[in-house]
């Protein structure tokens, strides 16, 4: 027999060479293996007599020859990189325009040409065919979340990527995306082996083929695997490396992509803050994109944080809705963000009392999570929270079964702590409440051992104390109860805070505290009032009538019938048996010591309610207001508060209560971040009145400055602008892409720039300087219908006088000395568009009537002409200074103050809309950054440096103070107070 060398050396390549080649593999292993056919292998192996006998030829057959070489395939795991066939250049042509749609989250138009493409048959190579299923099952991963589409796109093409079939950098996209379906939240599909291994195949690659693309897809991969198997110390961990991995992202999709991630893992690790801003961030970004998938997800996300906030449900409905809206525009699968955006819809409905949807909401929710064999946890509290208020010990322990029988492969460990949670809620509910309280302390310390889940703690740590003071543990209540407390503190949540001071209430009956224990729930029930928690403000008022009972107040049993009515009427929510601890119970059942005697409301402790209302930790701004209000209102009945915004020229806002009756009493703070607010009332106060008033205005005014530096929503992208949709607002950031406007006042600007679109009409802005106005005199044009036509920007200060008609009007060559050929001048050279006249009280006063004449006619004369030129110009003057004054000084003539006076804009100095300067200096961040860097992020110490400042230097200072700040040496992951420098 001819070694295989002597074959190789000869280069014969008939049946026998072939098939002694071919050796145990399969024909199909072997075509497969080749880039050609089964049928081509059989026809290679005939007896070269038969007449569909066929010989190798080309580069295959050279490939074989090298093979054969080689010493066959044998101890070869893939083949000689000869049988990578290249993408044909044509093929190159027209996937790479497919390829950059969905850079753009083009998805619709990406899919559709390359299925075009697939059908045309243009995609000839194996390399080429595998690039257009990547595209495509990209598109299915991260366009529509449709993880088992994908999945079936791309399967046909693994086992090219493993014979080393395909060009090496194909097969690393192969692999990139593959390790991500491993890792993806679909029970079905989910291994992590499997993923681990692509990610290490992909890695290999990557030594000859840097990809800063593909890098950042594997680490997603790795940090996504790490989260569905439950381990929280690795996704920390990966996570750090997705951020590092962003740096040399191109991809804007890819980037957003990215940015989700990172802000899932701060929520993961409790910033629950950072986390809701970059949720924010990623749903703005993702909006402007049209990248519905991230859209919807971060909606779902925000509406979740809102809920904790204490936002009003409905507020949470209106985002779930967005939501909805955004994955139905997307054409998205039902997957990860349904099950979301259906756990903060049920929440909302839960607060509402709307018990019956809410449930139908979570089956259908379940009903997705079945589909995806995905693990039940996420929906567990919720439907426990459900069924503890409905009283359904049954349900509960039957939720808790399924959860600890729950086999599946994602989050397996973490799903068995949940089972002991709700385990425990079952004991909560019909149960000793002994076991509820150990049971809820073991699924604590569970949710620690592997490695702290801060969301399954904290409903652990509350409940547990609430356990703890039904079972009648004092020192252990008290033990949890700070414990609570302190997490609370780290991970603020308004609504946690004011169920928390229900419980610490009952724990105060029980210690025979009752006056405070009333205060407490006092406060918490203005909270869930203000808030609309129908649901907890029924409960809380119960536990209040019970309190009453129990000291003996003669309106008690009215008020206890009144509240179980109540809580009959909301749908049969009849506290369990358990529910108010003995001590609570007639005085008969009470602890010794107990203060019987009717609480006093005078002096001091009249204030105890409204100051815990006021201080409840993680409230949004617009939760205060409405406690300020609700805090006058209960403390001088009937005297119409109302709460307005001072601005600087002393104009009036209303921001909550009436505006109808006129104030009697007021008086003005700040809020710590530059704005001016009033808070008035109606009628006659008693003796301490307006103390009280200035006392109350100070702490609302604390309460709202920890929530805007802590970025608590209150102007965000659940805020519209005034008569503006939400979608009308996405729109118009599309439009206006370099346009910061967070603060209502630059919200209600850029609506109102955008109706002046079609006008002509001359328009002077004026302001400060560097507030911005020539961004507003550009954004006027931008948004008008001359957007398409020049726009010209001359500033009057800039030019010496004698030059100046000859600048702005034009001139002809020779009508002065030095005039050495024509010249338009800038009213011409704007024809069509719009001109920009900045600093228009320099303009000196001998040309003030011929800029008059522009306006009234339209006519110019340039200098050397002796017709007069039409031209139509739309002009945007800008001032700093104040022209009337000039026009009483006589430097500037009335009849043109007034001409230019047809619409005025005012741009309110920057400390007067705090809430855009951190929208502003993320701006600058991200425009100052390197292409192909991450921009770095505002630590909380420069974000908190920044909302201080008074910037007399405006939105220019703040520029100059990111630049500084980001112009020495390479650029921190973390932007701290120390770079900033701020001038003090
Ligand atoms: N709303 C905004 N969004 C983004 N950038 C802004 C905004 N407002 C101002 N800026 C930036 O701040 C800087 C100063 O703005 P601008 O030049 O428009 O101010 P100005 O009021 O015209 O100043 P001056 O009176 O000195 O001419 C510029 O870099 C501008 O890009």
């Amino acid at each position: 027999m001819e070694s295989m060398e002597e074959k190789g050396e000869r280069g014969e390549l008939g049946p026998d060479a072939i098939r002694a080649l071919r050796g145990g593999h399969s024909r199909a292993a072997f075509a497969r293996m080749l880039g050609v056919t089964p049928l081509t292998v059989y026809r290679w192996e005939l007896p070269e007599s038969a007449p569909q006998a066929r010989k190798p030829r080309g580069r295959v057959a050279q490939s074989l020859r090298q093979l054969l070489g080689a010493g066959g395939l044998s101890g070869v795991s893939r083949l000689p990189s000869l049988s990578r066939q290249p993408l044909r250049p044509e093929e190159s042509v027209r996937l790479q325009p497919c390829l950059e749609r969905l850079k753009r989250a083009e998805w619709r138009a990406a899919e559709e040409e390359l299925l075009e493409l697939g059908a045309s048959g243009v995609l000839k190579t194996p390399g080429a065919r595998a690039l257009a299923a990547v595209g495509l099952a990209h598109l299915q991963r991260w366009g529509r979340e449709d993880c088992r589409g994908a999945f079936a796109t791309l399967l046909p093409h693994l086992g090219e990527a493993e014979t080393g079939l395909l060009p090496e950098w194909v097969e690393l996209q192969v692999h990139a995306l593959a390790a991500n379906l491993y890792a993806s939240p679909d029970g079905k599909l989910f291994d992590a082996t499997r993923s681990d291994a692509h990610v290490a195949r992909a890695e290999a690659l990557m030594a000859e083929h840097p990809d800063a693309d593909a890098r950042c897809l594997l680490r997603m991969a790795q940090m996504a695997g790490a989260f569905y198997l439950g381990e929280a110390e690795r996704v920390a961990r990966y996570s750090g490396r997705v951020a590092e991995a962003l740096a040399g992202v191109t991809d804007p999709a890819l980037r957003l992509l990215a940015e989700d991630i990172c802000a899932h893992e701060e929520a993961i690790r409790g910033e629950a803050t950072q986390a809701t801003r970059r949720f924010r961030e990623v749903a703005q970004g993702a909006a402007r994109l049209g990248y519905a998938f991230l859209e919807a997800r971060n909606l779902a996300f925000l509406a979740q944080r809102r809920l904790d906030e204490a936002c009003e449900p409905e507020e949470a409905l209106l985002l779930v809705r967005r939501t909805r809206e955004a994955a139905y525009g997307g054409r998205m699968a039902r997957g990860f963000s349904f099950i979301f955006a259906a756990r903060a819809e049920a929440e909302a409905l839960l607060r509402l009392a709307r018990f019956t949807e809410a449930e139908a909401v979570l089956d259908e929710a379940d009903a997705v999570v079945a589909e995806l064999s995905w693990t039940p946890l996420h929906l567990a509290v919720t439907r426990a929270r459900l069924w503890l208020t409905t009283s359904k010990p049954a349900e509960l322990r039957r939720l808790a079964a399924k959860l600890s029988a729950y086999d599946g492969s994602i989050q397996r460990s973490l799903t068995g702590a949940y089972a002991l949670f709700v385990e425990a809620m079952a004991d909560l509910s019909s149960g000793p409440a002994e076991h509820a309280a150990a049971g809820f302390a073991a699924a604590g310390a569970r949710s620690m051992e592997l490695g702290g889940w801060p969301y399954l703690r904290r409903e652990c740590l509350l409940y547990e104390t609430a356990a703890r003071v039904y079972a009648g543990h004092r020192e252990e209540g008290r033990v949890v109860l700070r414990r609570t407390r302190a997490f609370l503190e780290r991970m603020p949540s308004a609504w946690h805070s004011a169920l928390l001071h229900r419980f610490e209430a009952l724990l105060l009956v029980l210690e025979g505290r009752t006056r405070e224990a009333r205060e407490l729930l006092e406060a918490s029930l203005g909270t869930f009032r203000l808030s609309g928690d129908v649901c907890m403000a029924a409960y809380t008022r119960n536990l209040l009538a019970w309190l009453a009972k129990h000291e003996g107040d003669p309106a008690a049993d009215e008020l206890l019938a009144a509240s179980e009515a109540e809580l009959r009427r909301l749908g049969g929510m009849t506290p369990p048996p358990n529910f108010i601890p003995p001590s609570v119970r007639p005085p008969s059942a009470s602890a010794p010591g107990t203060d019987s005697t009717p609480a006093t409301r005078l002096g001091a402790e009249a204030l105890v309610v409204p100051f815990e209302r006021l201080s409840v930790r993680g409230m949004g701004a617009p939760l205060i207001q409405r406690e300020l209000l609700g805090v006058l209102e209960g403390l001088f009945p009937g005297c119409a508060p109302r709460l307005e915004e001072v601005d600087s020229q002393g104009r009036i806002t209303l921001l909550a209560g009436l505006g109808t009756v006129p104030s009697t009493d007021e008086v003005e703070f700040g809020d710590g971040c530059g704005r001016r607010l009033r808070l008035g009332v109606a009628g006659p106060l008693p003796a301490d009145g307006r103390a009280l008033l200035t006392a109350l205005s100070r702490l609302g005014g604390f309460a709202l400055e920890v929530a805007t530096l802590r970025g608590f929503a209150a102007v965000d992208v659940e805020a519209p602008g005034p008569n503006e949709s939400p979608a009308e607002e996405t729109a118009r950031d599309a439009e206006l892409p370099g346009f910061i406007a967070a603060s209502p006042s630059m919200k209600r600007m850029r609506v109102e720039l955008a109706r002046l679109s079609a006008s002509r009409s001359t328009v002077i802005v004026t302001g400060e300087s560097g507030a911005g106005k020539e961004v507003v005199a550009r954004a006027l044009h931008v948004l008008s219908t001359r957007s398409q036509r020049p726009y010209v920007a001359f500033n009057c200060a800039a030019v010496p006088k004698e030059l100046f008609e000859g600048q702005l009007f034009g001139y002809r060559r020779g009508s002065f000395t030095g005039a050495a050929s024509d010249h338009p001048g800038v009213l011409r050279a704007a024809h069509g568009g719009t001109l920009f006249l900045d600093e228009i009280g320099e303009l000196p006063l001998d040309v003030q009537p011929k800029l008059l004449r522009v306006l009234e006619n339209g006519e110019v004369f340039p200098l050397g002409e002796t017709r007069p030129v039409e031209v139509d110009v739309r002009v945007v003057a800008a001032t700093h200074r104040d022209l009337s004054q000039l026009v009483r000084e006589g430097r500037f003539r009335e009849d043109l103050y007034y001409r230019l006076q047809v619409v005025p804009v005012r741009v309110p100095p920057l400390r007067e809309r705090r809430e855009d300067v951190v929208a502003l200096a993320r701006h600058f961040v991200r425009q100052l950054t390197p292409e192909g860097q991450t921009p770095p992020r505002l630590g909380p110490d420069a974000l908190a440096a920044l909302m201080a400042h008074s910037w007399p230097g405006n939105v220019r200072e703040l520029r100059n103070v990111i630049e500084r700040s980001m112009a020495y040496g390479p650029l921190p992951t973390v932007l701290g107070a120390k770079q900033m420098r701020i001038a003090g």
